[in-house]
This record gives C-alpha cells, sequence and structure tokens, in this order.
C-alpha cells in the first residue's frame, strides 16, 4: 500500500508539517524554488513554479566505467548511447519505473534541477514528486535520498493518478468515474478514481520500451537484420497501432546491419510487421483494462462510460491506439492533451498546497 499523499483538489488533507517553522526552511526559502517531479523510466519532466515546464529530458546518464566518474546526463547522454569507447557506460538508472541505480537516479536529478535553477548557496526547494500507486518502502526511500541530494527542505509524495487528474485540470467533482491508462517508457498504470481518491489500480510492465524490443525482434527474425533502439522506436511511433484498424499497408524505412553480410543496409518494414510484432502487448494491455474494469465498483462504471478513458503517457500517442482500445473495450477512450507532461503539470499544480502537506522527509530519519 502507497505511503504517499492523496491529494483532493478541494478540501487539500491538512498534516502540519513539523519542519515548516524550521530554520533551514526559513533559510532554505530565500531565492529558492518549489518544484513538481515526474521521474520516469525514458523521461524526467519537472514544472517549476515561477517557470512553469522545463524541457524534458531523458532518463540517461554516461559514466567512466573505471572512475565510476559521470560524465553526462539526460538528452546528450542518450545521444552517446552507441557511440562511445567500451570505458564509457550509458545506462538508465530507472527500469520498469522503479528506481534501480540510487546514485544515479540522484545524478540526474541533481543535474537537471541544477541545469534549470542557478543554484544558490541556500537553495533548498521544495518538491512534489509523482510516485506510481503502490510504491514500495525500498522504491520510496530512494527516492527521498534522491531529493535529499538535491538539497530538498521539504518532499511531498504524490500518487501519480492524482497528479494525473490535476494535470487534466480536473476539479474534485468531476474525477469521479474517472479512469486513467498511463502507457509510459517503463510500465502501464491502471487507475480508476472516485471523488474519494483511487478505487482500484494495477501496473504492469507492458510499455513503450517493451514494445521497442519486440519490433528489433521482429525485424531481426523476419529481416535478418540488426537495429537499434531509436530505430526500432521511431518505426513504432512511424507506424503504430492501426494496421488493426484499417488493414491499410504502410511502410517505413529503416537502417541497420545485415546479420548475413554484416554490412549496413536499409529496408522497408511494414505496418503489419510492426502489428505483429507489438499486438501481443497492446492485448495484454487490453486485458488489464477489462481487469480492472471488473474490479471496479457498479456505480463508477456509468461515469466511466460517459466520460470515456483517458489516455496518457507518451506511449499512448501510438497511431490507433485510443480507436484500438475504443473498439476493443468498448468504452470511448482519448488521449490527453501532452500526455507526457500531464504528471508533471499535475505536480505542479499540487505545489499550490504544498503547506498543507505532510513532509515525507521526516520519515527518513
Ligand atoms: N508519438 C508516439 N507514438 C508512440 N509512442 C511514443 C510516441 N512518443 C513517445 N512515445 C513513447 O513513449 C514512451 C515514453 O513515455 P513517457 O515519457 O510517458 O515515459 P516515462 O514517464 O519516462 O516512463 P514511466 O512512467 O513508464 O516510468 C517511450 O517508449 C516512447 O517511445
Amino acid at each position: 500500500m502507497s505511503e504517499s499523499t492523496g491529494i483532493n483538489q478541494s478540501s487539500p488533507k491538512i498534516s502540519r508539517l513539523s519542519s515548516q517553522n524550521s530554520l533551514l526552511d526559513w533559510i532554505g526559502s530565500f531565492g529558492s524554488e518549489d518544484i513538481g517531479v515526474d521521474i520516469g523510466t525514458s523521461n524526467i519532466v519537472l514544472f517549476m513554479k515561477h517557470k512553469g515546464l522545463v524541457f524534458p529530458e531523458a532518463s540517461v546518464i554516461a559514466r567512466n566505467r573505471m572512475s565510476g566518474e559521470y560524465l553526462a546526463y539526460g538528452t546528450r547522454a542518450e545521444e552517446m548511447e552507441g557511440k562511445t569507447p567500451s570505458e564509457i557506460v550509458i545506462s538508465r538508472p530507472m527500469k520498469e519505473s522503479a528506481i534501480v541505480d540510487y546514485n544515479g537516479t540522484a545524478f540526474l536529478l541533481n543535474s537537471i534541477v541544477n541545469k534549470s535553477y542557478l543554484k544558490g548557496m541556500f537553495f533548498h526547494p521544495r518538491l512534489i514528486m509523482c510516485v506510481p500507486k503502490g510504491i514500495n518502502s525500498v522504491q520510496r526511500r530512494a527516492l527521498l535520498e534522491a531529493a535529499v541530494a538535491v538539497g530538498a527542505r521539504k518532499t511531498v509524495l504524490i500518487d501519480q493518478p492524482l497528479a494525473a487528474v490535476m494535470g487534466m485540470g480536473l476539479e474534485n467533482h468531476q474525477q469521479e468515474g474517472t479512469m486513467i491508462v498511463d502507457i509510459g517508457g517503463g510500465s502501464t498504470k491502471i487507475s480508476v478514481l472516485s471523488k474519494k481518491g483511487i478505487v482500484v489500480s494495477h501496473f504492469s510492465t507492458e510499455s513503450g520500451s517493451t514494445m521497442d524490443t519486440a519490433v528489433l525482434n521482429t525485424v531481426r527474425d523476419r529481416y535478418h537484420i540488426r537495429i537499434g533502439r531509436k530505430e526500432a522506436e521511431s518505426l513504432k511511433i512511424a507506424l503504430g497501432a492501426s494496421w488493426d484498424l484499417d488493414r491499410q499497408p504502410r511502410i517505413a524505412e529503416t537502417s541497420g546491419l545485415s546479420i548475413v553480410s554484416g554490412l549496413p543496409v536499409k529496408i522497408a518494414v511494414t505496418s503489419e510487421d510492426i502489428a505483429g510484432a507489438i499486438n501481443p502487448i497492446l492485448y495484454k494491455i487490453f486485458t488489464h483494462i477489462r481487469d480492472v474494469l471488473q474490479r471496479t465498483p457498479p456505480a463508477l462504471l456509468a461515469s466511466i462510460r460517459e466520460n470515456g478513458i483517458m489516455m496518457i503517457g507518451g506511449a499512448s500517442q501510438l497511431k490507433g491506439m485510443d480507436d484500438l482500445i475504443s473498439k476493443v473495450i468498448g468504452v470511448p477512450a482519448r488521449v490527453a492533451d501532452r500526455p507526457s507532461y500531464v504528471n508533471a503539470v499535475g505536480a505542479g499544480s499540487a505545489l499550490n498546497y504544498i503547506n498543507d502537506f505532510r513532509d515525507s522527509l521526516q520519515d527518513l530519519h
């Protein structure tokens, strides 16, 4: 069970912050900033109270294998992938929406905050961080330690679906019977909310990244060509999930290395190939959606049917995915505006109530 905060917009839960009047809080408030943070497997998105949305950075770091020294972070580190000598390791500190490299996550977050804000001597921001519903205590601690590394003087953890409804601008009374399907780079999170909070939720590891792996394997097996993850991602984005809807053949070109000749080659991949690769993943996601609907209290089902399924997360933008969900599940589905940023925007909106929430950093002591 998650220990993170359930935020109710119209009547925020009041549990007074004991460190609110502390000396550190007072000193830290000078020239400081409140920041909403969404650390994802693929991207980190920040929302700064005084600046708004910060352009997302890839959740990637570059490190020297021997010395352990960090060399780059974010999109710059991602661009180095496959182009560096063997002593430089490019890695993702998050896997399947969980922290797997604690120091790497702290370095990444610290670097992005520093870049976005000229860190002063007394820079001690207050953070609201999104967490998947049901996060375990080890992951919770890891996130709080990353917050400490940034010098945070207060940190509030907010369940992602609650951040999402705020990010979509829904008032508390409008969230009754809302179903959110968040298909990200590392996981799919499905939640149903009532006015009181999250009623049913489900977490699974089907994701944009597992789709990329499936595309990569299909191209290797079918065409005997080895392509990179970026190429697989581009094919997924270009051809999407619409084959199952209209059976219109579409093609996209990609380049890779022939396994037979060892030479670089260019090939055309079809939408049918991509459907063959990603359909087993999509249909698992549909099964999870059905399971969640079956566990949803009947009183909320009518509102879900009326409101439709809200899709967020980068991979919800897969071409045809909304129509496919509508057709298979029988409930209209639509993709939210800026689906990759909704959680961070929601955490940013929650900053207005930050004084009212308990400081999770207290649990570290
Ligand atoms: N137009 C698009 N069509 C299909 N997939 C897309 C598109 N744009 C981005 N994606 C995919 O979205 C995924 C990243 O989504 P997002 O940034 O929401 O993930 P994340 O928040 O980092 O991950 P998570 O929340 O699962 O830990 C990647 O797999 C990427 O390929």
